[in-house]
């Protein structure tokens, strides 16, 4: 049987999961969704069949996994306000959000609870998903499956064995979708500046990420000899792979991604209790 899962939090990154999981079967009715507000569950509710609730306690009854989707500046209120329902039912809980770490979300909880923290990504949506997973000193082997299958059926999943390693994953794969729209965006703008209509400049950038991220995939060869195979010697791509070289891209990326981990630890600080 399917697992009941219940998502705490009907916003981008639930709704991403969810839609994934019912693109992979996972049947409607074991899917409960929660909110404050209708205004998120009601299109939750019409597009996908699931169940949904504005009270917390009662969404988590019968629940084997709940995942807590808000933000992490509700997330000790959303804790607190849980604590005693799932003391009492003692499902694996999930948490998505940012930052906030395990230990200090099992004291909101009030202890002792099998908890793991996932870094999503809002790829889940279409299946290509990638999730990095923690977990604490209370959660077993089944648990660890539950888990791995849960977030497999939208993506990729990678174990980390050290809790801080998941503001690595953050600043690669949880906020990385960002980099690449916004390289669509860049792309875009300068195919246009070169005449392309903007509706074929964009087509081309998404279809060209999509085959290198496939091809990528798949091949042996690592991206390194991918890049210099699309370099002819002399040819075009050498100009704009030197350009994006000397203008420093991979400084960029580096100062962007430790930028990523460390507000996430700042975030820790900032809605944790360490
Ligand atoms: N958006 C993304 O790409 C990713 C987000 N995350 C994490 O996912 C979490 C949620 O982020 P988003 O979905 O982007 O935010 P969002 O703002 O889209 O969604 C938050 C949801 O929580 C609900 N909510 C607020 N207070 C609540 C309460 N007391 N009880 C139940 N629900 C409540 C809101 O109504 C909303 O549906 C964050 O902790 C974030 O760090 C993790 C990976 C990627
Ligand atoms: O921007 C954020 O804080 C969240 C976590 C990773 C992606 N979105």
């Amino acid at each position: 049987m399917a697992s009941r899962v219940t998502f705490i939090g009907a916003g981008n990154m639930a709704s991403a999961i969810i839609g994934g999981m019912i693109d992979n079967g996972h049947p409607a009715t074991a899917i409960t969704a929660t909110s404050p507000s209708d205004a998120f569950l009601a299109p939750l509710h019409e597009r996908y069949g699931i169940r949904t609730n504005t009270d917390n306690a009662s969404a988590v009854q019968g629940a084997d996994v709940v995942v807590l989707a808000v933000k992490p500046q509700v997330m000790r209120e959303v804790c607190e306000g849980l604590s005693d329902t799932l003391q009492r039912l003692r499902p694996l809980i999930v948490s998505v959000a940012a930052g906030i770490d395990a230990e200090t979300l099992d004291q909101w909880l009030g202890g002792g609870l099998p908890l793991i923290r996932c870094m999503p990504n809002t790829p889940s949506l279409v299946g290509a998903g990638a999730s990095g997973l923690f977990a604490n000193a209370e959660v077993n082997a089944e648990q660890r499956a539950q888990a791995t299958q849960l977030l497999e059926a939208v993506g990729l999943v990678e174990w980390v064995e050290e809790e801080a390693l998941l503001d690595a994953v953050t600043a690669v794969s949880g906020s990385g979708p960002a980099y690449f729209f916004l390289m669509f965006e860049a792309m875009e703008e300068a195919g246009v500046k070169l005449g392309l209509p903007a509706e074929t400049a964009r087509r081309l950038a998404m279809q060209t990420a999509l085959g290198a991220a496939r091809m990528a995939q798949q091949s042996d060869q690592p991206p390194a000899q991918l890049k210099r195979n699309v370099m002819s010697p002399g040819g075009t791509t050498e100009r704009a792979v030197e350009h994006l070289e000397q203008a420093g891209l991979r400084d960029i990326m580096r100062d962007a991604m430790d930028a990523c981990a460390a507000r996430a630890r700042e975030m820790a600080d900032e809605f944790g209790t360490r």
